[in-house]
């Protein structure tokens, strides 16, 4: 079992941190790494773990402290898997609001049982910079696109994500629901048993 007391999370996404923390509870600290440095790594790997276990090592390198790192996005079914790894910077790097605008309008038309597509959540945890052994855990959750944003909740694509189990956009979850059954919460759900969290 290892005990880790703090960690740094190597992202600048503060709601990451905000979900991350809630999943983690009391038993781990998690500091963001926007307290060390401001600057962000280009993600330059081509797979969710790639861009992972680049930003956690990155991030272990400038705290000194063992990096948990976050790497996610939506996978549209119709869009072969695009934005996948992508997703941030679908639109440029002009954010949310244009990231969503250009999926409905990709999606412009589509009927709903075409609209398929499931976020994906890849954690990797470092104990140093150069850990030759990251733990890496991975979560999927299925849902479908909306045909316009609903909610308020979350971040990123929620608001047209349909999560079937609820009969809601993801945006329209409370934080609480959404960290039960989200990509993220499962991804969480698989590191914390394997810390002995569980
Ligand atoms: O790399 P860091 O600094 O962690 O922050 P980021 O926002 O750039 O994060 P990613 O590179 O992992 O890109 C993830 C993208 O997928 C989206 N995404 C990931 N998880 C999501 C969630 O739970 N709800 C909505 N959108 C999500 C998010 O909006 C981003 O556009
Ligand atoms: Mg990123």
């Amino acid at each position: 079992m290892m005990n880790f007391q703090q960690l740094v999370l190597a992202s600048h996404n503060a709601g990451k941190l905000k979900e991350l923390q809630a999943m983690l509870g009391d038993s781990v600290q998690l500091r963001s790494i926007g307290e060390f440095s401001q600057v962000e790594p280009e993600e330059t790997g081509l797979s969710f773990v790639e861009n992972a276990i680049l930003k956690a090592r990155n991030a272990a390198r400038i705290s000194g402290l063992p990096a948990l790192a976050d790497d996610s996005g939506l996978a549209v079914d119709f869009l072969g898997g695009a934005p996948g790894i992508y997703s941030a910077r679908y639109a440029d790097g002009k954010g949310d609001a244009a990231n969503n605008a250009k999926l409905l309008e990709a999606l412009k038309d589509l009927p709903p049982e075409q609209r398929g597509a499931q976020f994906v959540c890849v954690l990797a945890l470092v104990r140093h910079a150069d850990d030759p052994l990251p733990i890496l855990c991975e979560g999927l959750w299925h849902g479908s696109i909306l045909f316009e944003a609903s909610g308020e909740h979350g971040f990123g694509y929620d608001p047209l994500f349909w999560v079937p189990e609820r009969n809601c956009s993801s945006a329209d979850l409370a934080p609480a629901d959404k960290n039960l059954l989200s990509h993220r919460a499962r991804a969480m759900a698989l590191l914390r048993q394997r810390l002995g969290l569980a």
